[in-house]
């Protein structure tokens, strides 16, 4: 078996060299139709857009992508083609949370804005969104749902509709797939409709893909005062990001809320084990990520421990100084462990 392997995915060549007898590491970007072409599966994250121009005419029966989101899989091509993809469900979830977990405690710590007085919204209470609404409870806050196709399915009572937490939020937060049409299109799903509709003057977050949110609806809404503020980890047309956006939000990251080691060694693990399950094959590999430097934490406060264990602030002023680097800021990201790795949190007022 042959197996196309992004050379970014990490904790993978020891294990993919055991399974498959040939196999080859690939750039993202760089699949090619003459790359894929002889190739039994591929391993690929968001930057392979796996549809028929990369894939009509090849051997590839089988596609595993490590992670979450599936948006650059034409799932419609794949399905008429015969081609089979798996993505890794909820792997970095916890990643995301942590990364909300920080924000929020930085909005209180530099905005002057208390949690505990403040309501949340959250669009999207899949594996992310629902770790985020545990740790926005945790923080104390109120904390106001909307999904959809949830809501249709389960005919609940628990969600809202996106015009209430419009109306009642201090924080909104999205946390949906890209559906670029649909029942649920989230495409554009914030836009200036809905920017017209904030009441409280939100901090607006989004981790989920940059296409969710208009860029010239969240822009003209920083400058109008519709909105307080934004934390913004995906763009549109990244790597080639919109820097006035960039300049004006309070925390701007590469496309990293996901990216702990702990979520990238899930990521890499599923997309293995599936890629074994799909072909049978009976294979032993252990995936985990390296040790923190440090695996005691002593703060002064809770929100002190929480920032040494990931201040996004570090991955927002290296984007602001070189936005230039977004690729090459993911590509070498530096090791960040999530809380379940550090063996004391000593905290000296809880
Ligand atoms: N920035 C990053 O590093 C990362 C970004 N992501 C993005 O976050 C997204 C969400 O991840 P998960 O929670 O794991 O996915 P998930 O599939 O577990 O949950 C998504 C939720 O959104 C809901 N939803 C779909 N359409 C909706 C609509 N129109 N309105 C309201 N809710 C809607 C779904 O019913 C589902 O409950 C991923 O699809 C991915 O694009 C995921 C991981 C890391
Ligand atoms: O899992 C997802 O969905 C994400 O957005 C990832 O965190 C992005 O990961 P890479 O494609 O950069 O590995």
């Amino acid at each position: 078996m042959k197996v196309i392997v992004d050379n970014k995915i990490p904790f993978i060549k020891e294990a993919i060299e055991k399974i498959a007898d040939e196999v080859v590491y690939v750039t993202g970007k760089d699949f090619t139709p003459a790359i894929v072409k002889d190739a039994d599966a591929l391993i690929i994250r968001t930057r392979t857009h796996c549809n028929r121009e990369l894939l009509e005419g090849s051997r590839v029966r089988f596609i595993a992508t490590a992670t979450i989101g599936f948006d650059h899989i034409d799932t419609e091509y794949c399905r008429q083609a015969g081609i089979v993809w798996k993505n890794a469900p909820g792997c970095n979830s916890a990643s995301v949370a942590q990364y909300l977990q920080s924000t929020l405690l930085l909005l209180e710590l530099l905005k002057g804005k208390k949690l505990s007085e403040m309501t949340i919204g959250i669009v999207g209470v899949g594996n992310v969104g629902s770790k985020v609404a545990e740790v926005a409870r945790e923080l104390g806050m109120r904390v106001l749902l909307n999904d959809l196709p949830r809501e249709d399915e389960e005919g609940n009572t628990d969600f809202n509709p996106l015009q209430l937490l419009a109306e009642e939020c201090d924080v909104l937060t999205f946390h949906v797939p890209l559906y670029k049409e649909g029942k649920y299109k989230t495409f554009h799903l914030a836009d200036g409709a809905f920017f017209h509709s904030l009441k409280r003057c939100p901090v607006i977050v989004n981790t989920s893909r940059g296409e969710v949110i208009e860029t010239n609806a969240l822009l003209e809404a920083l400058k109008t005062k519709q909105i307080s503020d934004a934390v913004i980890d995906v763009w549109e047309n990244e790597p080639d990001i919109n820097l006035t956006l960039l300049n004006k939000v309070f925390i701007g990251t590469p496309h990293i809320a996901g990216y702990s080691a702990d979520g990238k060694a899930n990521a890499t693990r599923m997309s293995l084990d599936s890629l074994c399950d799909h072909f049978g094959i009976q294979a032993e590999y252990c995936i985990t990520p390296p040790e923190p430097e440090n695996s005691i934490i002593t703060a002064a406060t809770s929100t002190e421990a929480y920032l040494q264990m990931y201040d996004p602030r570090k991955d927002s002023e290296a984007l602001k100084m070189h936005p230039e680097h977004f690729e090459q800021l993911r590509g070498n990201y530096p090791l960040r462990r999530e809380k379940t790795a550090f063996s004391t949190i000593s905290v000296s007022t809880p």
